[in-house]
């Protein structure tokens, strides 16, 4: 008779730990792989850069259903790129690769830049206090809408930010923040399907080589285009995420104020240090605590049997706090990276590997690019902090300072 380990089921665990759930159990195992249950399904997780070089080969893991549903219905959409394997996924990617990665970043940033300076104007008006994090969703919305060709009116960008933010937020809890992200994301997959729809007609205008045409035009691996809801689902693909570098720019706010002598470095405006302090942001704060995908066939990594159809899990938070990779992890220590070339599968908080052929972010380019330019500014900004909660909990996924970074705005002299 073969005896077998039961494993008892971790979602609520995971739940209750949120971020740690994963690192915690794998320091414990002292391994960097462990079968577990989550979600009610068996599961392998794999730690380390090794791990992450085996998990994004697709002859290992592919991705068709393994994104649960309700974090299809609020972060990603249904039928999106996230969810696509082999030939479907490399058509449906070079979609993205094209308009994320072969230029435009520069217009994209430019227009960023020019939206938080017209609205840092205003905040040295108030009366109190801004907040950090939803002034810098409104200012990367429309910075993003501009650059996408998706039309938005002034009045309608604030709305428009807070959905997007919802989406994100609402992700991974049972909580009324994730009702409130699935009613964002059908107002919002509605309203752009509508657009691509009057694209096609003609009947609205969108300019050649902007994102709105090319996801419209764009045709899939079986020749056709997109239905609208699923183009749709791709243009919030873009748009969302890119309001979500938010998270980024509230956790730089967070580490300015903790770190203050990475200050005048970042004043003095020099672009290999404002590199690598996104880089320092986007390692040290936590955002995506791991990804999974499905095991293609019975495996076997690190001495742990993968069996055919398992959730494989890969530990991204983990593995930008592991002490082999990076000494003293929980220094925020931006010169770690100053004159440093990164490996494809070190660095993870947008995933590993090659972003043209596999999954890996292909908004990471546009991230630390809007990251380098927005923490000049931040540290430019003439600001003091007011009394304040900057705690982060961990166990809420995903997370941010809890007061969202306030900021008493000075007028520039
Ligand atoms: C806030 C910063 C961001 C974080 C933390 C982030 C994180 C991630 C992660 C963890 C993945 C999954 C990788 C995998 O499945 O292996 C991913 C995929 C993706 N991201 Fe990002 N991302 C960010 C910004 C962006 C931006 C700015 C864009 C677009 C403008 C973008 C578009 C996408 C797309 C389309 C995918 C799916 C890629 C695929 O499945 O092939 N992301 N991102």
């Amino acid at each position: 008779m073969s005896r077998r380990t039961v494993h008892l089921d971790n979602t609520l665990a995971l739940a209750l730990e949120g971020f740690a759930w994963l690192p915690n159990r794998l320091r414990r195992g002292g391994a960097d792989a462990l079968r577990t249950r989550v979600l009610g399904q068996r599961a392998v997780a794999l730690h380390g850069p090794e791990a992450a070089r085996f998990f994004y080969d697709e002859r290992h893991v592919r991705r068709q259903g393994a994104i649960p549903g309700p974090v299809r219905s609020t972060l990603f959409g249904h039928h999106a790129v996230h969810t696509l394997d082999g030939e479907a996924h490399r058509v449906r990617k070079a979609l993205f690769v094209a308009l994320l990665m072969d230029g435009g970043i520069d217009t994209l940033v430019t227009r960023a830049g020019a939206a938080w300076e017209s609205a840092a104007r205003d905040w040295a008006d108030r009366r109190g206090p801004v907040v950090l994090f939803d002034e810098v969703s409104r200012v990367l919305t429309r910075a993003v809408t501009d650059w996408t060709g998706v039309p938005v009116a002034p009045e309608d960008l604030p709305a428009l930010a807070a959905d997007l933010v919802a989406m994100v937020d609402g992700f991974a809890t049972a909580a009324p923040r994730h009702w409130r992200a699935r009613r964002a994301r059908t107002r919002r997959e509605d309203w752009l399907a509508g657009l691509v729809e009057r694209v096609r007609r003609g009947d609205a205008v969108a300019p050649a080589g902007s994102a709105v045409r090319e996801v419209a035009e764009h045709r899939d691996v079986d020749g056709n285009r997109l239905d609208p809801c699923t183009a749709a689902v791709e243009l919030l693909n873009i748009l969302r995420p890119t309001v979500a570098v938010s998270w980024f720019v509230a956790f730089a706010g967070h580490a300015l104020h903790r770190w203050p002598e990475h200050r005048e470095r970042l004043r003095a405006g020099d672009p290999a240090f404002a590199e690598a302090y996104a880089h320092e942001v986007r390692r040290f704060y936590p955002f995506a605590p791991f990804v999974g995908g499905r095991a293609v066939a019975d495996l076997e990594w690190g001495g742990v049997r993968i069996p055919s159809g398992a959730m494989v899990l890969l530990d991204i938070y983990g593995q930008n706090h592991d002490p082999r990779i990076w000494p003293d992890p929980y220094r925020f220590d931006p010169d770690r990276f100053v004159g440093r070339e990164i490996g494809p599968f070190k660095l993870v908080p947008q995933g590993g590997g090659d972003p043209r052929t596999g999954h890996r972010c292909p908004g990471e380019m546009i991230t630390v690019a809007l990251l380098r330019d927005l923490v000049v500014r931040l540290a430019r900004l003439d600001c003091t902090l007011p009394p304040q909660d900057l705690r982060i909990p961990l166990s809420r996924i995903p997370t941010r300072p809890r007061s969202g970074v306030l900021l008493d705005v000075r007028a520039a002299a």
